[in-house]
């Protein structure tokens, strides 16, 4: 029987890190690198290839035994068994949360329902390697017998995030005599701009969708079947040869008219945000190549292995999900930066804002009980050295304090001249500013008018975090994937909220469909006074 695991300011971790943060919450940054040499060297962690530095954070060791005393508190070691071994810990949805199954080895065994599910899990990842194959070797032929040479991915959410954040990372290992688009947005724009330089005879669609009901993903898919059949003469026999589908409804693949010979499977046990190594992967794996996405599955199930096994104290994933909590619930954090210091992972932050807050964006533990602590901050990012030139400013110098991740590979795709040294100096140059900042002292000593030091005093003692890999492959993706969804696992299990459901989308879309015939009629749209108001203009003006 699991263990009652008490609320989660009860628990007695909870209460003794609150009485540690009051003494060491304002203590400097500077303090604890100056009392402690070894701090830079001793306060990291390394899995997999990743190398991970979290001594720039405001913790001692004291802080990081009291948050695995936490972890543990929190039954984490019993929640990652739970969900490696299939049990139905998305409980609103009353479903296993598999994603770690879809990298699993051929030989491991997962049962959902009695049934082992890397069977299936590989019987697809098959199949779509022979799609893939004959896509990528021109076997496969389009309705009018060209080769395939644009792929365009329509879907939204998992569906899309995840294949367009993993096309561009891995972009240097994509078949470059290839197309790769993405179509998400219900704006007509998506779609038309997407298209407007592309041959039909040449364009396979990849209609992805858990659910196949996703009304910007159906209406897309619906604008892109009239496009190529009107592009190819108004043959609908056409759209064999030019539509895929990836999704867990066969039912809906088939009455939309797609060839369930091209239809790719997927389960009810993979979240749409935890959906990229399975069947939604299809166009990174066209992209990339079978093998190329057979490492990112590897880096991923490694990842997997690691948090698995590893105790709290050097588990890379547990370690960042730690430090969250404690910059949210602590310090009273409100956000997390993402900033990649290689401009493939240019999407990763968008990624991380699915992953992350549709994950732990809860408001009530797993009992129902409404939580009276923060849960998901947000997270937002861009790549470096951009950032630097816009928003970094507010991060050195503004009043709220916002913990940075820095990610950042030691070999670059493209070796041009200096630029690698320079992107990797700043990177750690900004961590360092963060960390340290640059007193009054220093500032008077360098010549400033006295008016002009408060302006130009940095406080420091803002936190970061620097996740370093040898070099950006398909590997290294996957590992850095797994190690934020799980990160957010173990978020989720220390807030005790359920990280796989997503109930809070679901107004707005039913709002939308109830808006969507009223925008036609002239009768009284029967909402609040700013709602009718701005339906009756839009009725005016379109
Ligand atoms: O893959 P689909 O069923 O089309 O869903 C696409 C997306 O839509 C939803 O509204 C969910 O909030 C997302 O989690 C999901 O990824």
């Amino acid at each position: 029987m699991t263990p009652h695991i008490p609320y989660l300011t009860a628990r007695p971790a909870w209460k003794a890190l609150e009485s540690h943060f009051n003494d060491i919450g304002d203590v400097h940054l500077r303090t604890l690198f100056a009392d402690d040499s070894e701090r830079g060297r001793r306060l990291t962690a390394q899995a997999a290839g990743l190398y991970l530095d979290y001594s720039k954070n405001r913790v001692t060791d004291e802080t990081m035994g009291l948050l695995v005393e936490l972890a543990k508190q929190s039954g984490l070691q019993d929640r990652i068994a739970a969900m490696f071994s299939g049990e139905k810990i998305n409980i609103t949805e009353n479903r296993a949360v598999l994603h770690v199954a879809l990298r699993a080895s051929r030989q491991t065994a997962i049962m959902v329902d009695g049934e082992n599910v890397v069977d299936r899990v590989h019987a697809v990842l098959d199949k779509m390697a022979d799609f893939s194959g004959r896509l990528r070797s021109g076997e496969w032929k389009g309705h009018t017998g060209r080769p395939i040479r644009n792929v365009v991915n329509i879907g939204i959410g998992g569906s899309d995030l995840g294949p367009v954040m993993a096309y561009e990372a891995l972009q240097h290992y994509s078949d470059r005599s290839m197309t790769f688009r993405f179509v998400s947005n219900i704006d007509g724009t998506d779609v038309t701009e997407t298209l407007r330089d592309l041959d039909p005879a040449e364009t396979l669609f990849i209609v992805a969708s858990k659910t196949f009901t996703t009304q910007e993903t159906m209406t897309n898919a619906q604008t892109a079947r009239d496009w190529l059949v009107k592009g190819l003469g108004g043959d609908k026999d056409a759209v064999a040869r030019h539509f895929a589908a990836v999704s867990t409804n066969a039912g809906k693949v088939a009455e939309f008219g797609i060839d369930t010979a091209n239809m790719f499977e997927f389960w009810d046990w993979v979240g749409g945000r935890y959906s990229m190594a399975s069947a939604i992967g299809l166009s990174t794996m066209v992209a990339i190549g079978p093998e190329g996405f057979y490492g990112l599955l590897e880096g991923m199930r490694q990842m997997d292995e690691h948090f698995r096994t590893a105790d709290f104290g050097h588990n890379l994933p547990v370690l960042m999900g730690l430090l969250t909590v404690w910059y949210a619930n602590f310090f009273g954090a409100p956000t997390v930066a993402v900033l990649p210091y290689e401009q493939h992972l240019n999407r990763f932050p968008a990624y991380l804002q699915q992953l992350t807050m549709e994950s732990n964006g809860k408001h009530v533990t797993l009992d129902g009980t409404a939580v009276d602590y923060q849960t998901s901050p947000v997270y937002w990012g861009e790549p470096g050295t951009n950032g630097q030139h816009s928003f970094y400013q507010l991060i050195h110098q503004g009043t709220r304090l916002i913990p940075c991740d820095f990610i950042a590979f030691a070999q670059s795709l493209n070796p041009v001249g200096r630029h690698h040294d320079i992107l990797m100096a700043n990177v750690f140059a900004q961590a360092e500013a963060l960390a340290f900042g640059k007193t009054a002292g220093e500032v008077r000593a360098e010549g400033t008018a006295d008016w002009l030091v408060p302006h130009r005093v940095f406080g420091g003692n803002r936190p970061s975090t620097t996740i370093l890999a040898e070099r950006l492959t398909p590997e290294a993706l996957g590992k850095l994937v797994a190690l934020y969804e799980h990160s957010v696992f173990t978020q989720g299990v220390i807030w005790d909220i359920d990280s796989f459901d997503q109930w809070g989308v679901e107004l707005g879309k039913q709002l939308a469909a109830r808006i969507l015939p009223e925008l036609d009629t002239n009768t009284e749209p029967g909402h609040d006074s700013s709602t009718n108001n701005l339906i009756r203009r839009y009725r005016e003006m379109k």
